[in-house]
C-alpha cells in the first residue's frame, strides 16, 4: 500500500550532506518504502548530485531562501546567522503532504518505521544531552503554511538558543516535555551512534530494537575512510569511534558502496575504475570535499589521493582523473540486507558485537575478557577480518 500524501523528508545543502541523504534514501528504500521520499536541497548542490538525489527521491526541491516569499526573505536578511535554521524550517512548506517525517541526512534507518506516521505533530525523540528537550534530527510533522510563518515569526522575536533549528524548534514546541506522551517518540527513533554507550546496560537491553541510528555530532560517516576489499572503517585524525558506531559505521558505508556508488556510475559512466587495496575517503575528495562545496569541482587542498589509498574523486565532474573508484557492479549484489522482522528479542547485539572485532589474538580471552577489552574500547576493526566478522555476525543477529 503507498500513501501519496505522505512523505520522509530530508535536507542537503551541499554535496557533502548529500552523501549521508543519499544513504538515509536507499536505506528507506530498502525496507518496503510505501511514502514519498523528498530531499530539500539548496542552490550549491551540483548538477551531478542533483541527477543522483533524483535516481533516489521522488522529489527534489530545491529551497532558495534568498528568492523565498517576502516574509521568509526578510527574516532571513534580519537575522542571516539563521540561514540554515530557517533551511530546515523549509520543509512546513511542503503543503502537497498532509504529514510527514523528517530526517536528518546523518540518519540511517535500519527497519520499516511507517508507524511513525501514526503520531501527530509535534513528535520526536529525547535528545540524549537533554532530555527534557527533544533532538531535531527525527521529527513527525504536518506541513502548514500558517505553522511555517508561525516559526519564522518565533526565529525573529526570540532568536534561537543554540544557534539553530533543535533550539528554536523546541522552544517553538515548548510543551512537547509535557503535554502528550504520544508525542514523544522512543529512543530506538533516534538513537544517537556516539553516546548511546553512556548508558550501556540500556543498550544491551533495547539496543537490537533501534529502528534509526543518528551520527549526531561533529564527525560524520563521511569523515572516516573506508576500504572496500576488507570492508573496514578507518578512522581519521581524531574521529574515534564506540563499539556500537563502529557497527553502523559498517552499515552506512555498506550501503553507500553498494547502492550510492552504483548510481554515481550511471550517471557518470566510464570515470569508475576498479583499484583493488584502496580506501574510499569523502573528506578528502576534492570535488565532495566541504571546503568546495559548491560543486565548482575545484579539488581542495588534501584532495590528491595518496598511494593505497582510494577517494571517491570526482564525482562532480572536476577535470581530475577519477582514481580508482571501486567497480560498483562488483559490489552491487553484496548487499547486507536488512529483513523486516529480523529483530528476535533473545539477540543482544552487545553481546554479539563484542565478540566480533577481537584485538590480536595473542592468547584466547574469555567471553568476559573480551567483553571488558572491547567495553574499554580496545578493540580492532580494522583488523583483516574484521568487516567479515562483522557482516556475518550482523547477517545471524538480522535473521
Ligand atoms: O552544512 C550542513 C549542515 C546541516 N545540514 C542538514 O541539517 C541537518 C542537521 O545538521 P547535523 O550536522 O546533522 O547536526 P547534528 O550533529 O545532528 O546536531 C544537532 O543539532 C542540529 C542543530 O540544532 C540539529 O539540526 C540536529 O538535528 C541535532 O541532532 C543535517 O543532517 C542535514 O540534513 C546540511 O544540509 N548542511
Ligand atoms: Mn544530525
Amino acid at each position: 500500500m503507498s500513501v501519496t500524501d505522505q512523505a520522509f523528508v530530508t535536507l542537503a545543502t551541499n554535496d557533502i550532506y548529500c552523501q549521508g541523504a543519499l544513504v538515509l534514501g536507499q536505506s528507506l528504500r530498502r525496507h518496503r518504502l510505501t511514502r514519498k521520499l523528498v530531499v530539500l536541497i539548496t542552490p550549491q548542490v551540483s548538477s551531478l548530485l542533483r541527477v543522483i538525489l533524483s535516481k533516489v527521491f521522488d522529489e527534489v526541491i530545491e529551497v532558495n531562501l534568498i528568492d523565498s516569499a517576502d516574509y521568509i526573505h526578510l527574516a532571513f536578511l534580519k537575522r542571516p546567522e539563521l540561514g540554515l535554521t530557517l533551511t530546515k524550517l523549509h520543509c512546513w512548506t511542503l503543503t502537497h503532504y498532509s504529514k510527514c517525517v523528517f530526517l536528518d541526512a546523518d540518519t540511517l534507518v535500519l527497519s520499516n518505521v511507517d508507524e511513525l506516521f501514526d503520531r501527530g505533530e509535534f513528535s520526536a525523540a529525547p535528545d540524549p544531552g537533554w532530555p527534557d528537550c527533544f533532538n531535531s534530527g527525527v521529527f513527525v510533522f504536518q506541513p502548514s503554511l500558517h505553522t511555517h510563518k508561525l516559526l519564522l515569526q518565533h526565529a525573529m522575536e526570540h532568536g534561537s538558543f543554540d544557534g539553530a533549528d533543535q533550539g528554536l524548534l523546541n522552544s517553538f514546541f515548548r510543551n512537547w516535555s509535557t503535554a502528550d506522551i504520544h508525542k514523544h517518540l522512543p529512543f530506538i527513533y533516534n538513537l544517537s551512534s556516539n553516546t548511546m554507550y553512556t548508558y550501556s546496560p540500556a543498550f544491551k537491553q533495547f539496543g537490537s530494537s533501534a529502528k534509526v541510528v543518528h551520527f549526531l555530532g561533529s564527525t560524520k560517516p563521511w569523515n572516516y575512510k573506508y576500504n572496500p576489499q576488507s570492508g573496514s572503517v578507518l578512522e581519521q585524525g581524531s574521529a574515534s569511534s564506540s563499539q556500537h558506531q563502529a557497527v553502523f559505521l559498517h552499515l552506512w558505508w555498506t550501503i553507500y558502496q553498494n547502492n550510492v556508488l552504483p548510481l554515481y556510475k550511471s550517471a557518470q559512466a566510464g570515470e569508475a575504475h576498479a583499484s583493488p587495496g584502496h580506501t574510499l575517503c569523502l573528506s578528502d575528495v576534492g570535488a565532495l570535499c566541504t571546503d568546495s562545496v559548491s560543486g565548482v569541482g575545484e579539488p581542495c587542498a588534501n584532495s590528491a589521493p595518496s598511494a593505497g589509498v582510494l577517494c571517491a574523486n570526482s564525482p562532480l565532474g572536476s577535470n581530475q582523473p577519477a582514481q580508482g573508484l571501486p567497480e560498483p557492479t562488483q559490489m552491487a549484489d553484496e548487499t547486507l540486507s536488512l529483513p523486516e522482522g529480523r529483530r528476535s528479542e533473545d539477540v543482544d547485539l552487545a553481546v554479539s558485537v563484542s565478540q566480533i572485532s577481537i584485538e590480536e589474538k595473542v592468547k584466547e580471552l574469555s567471553p568476559e575478557e573480551e567483553r571488558r577489552k572491547w567495553e574499554e574500547g580496545r578493540i580492532d576493526y580494522m583488523g583483516k577480518d574484521a568487516f567479515a566478522r562483522i557482516q556475518e555476525k550482523l547477517d545471524r543477529f538480522l535473521q
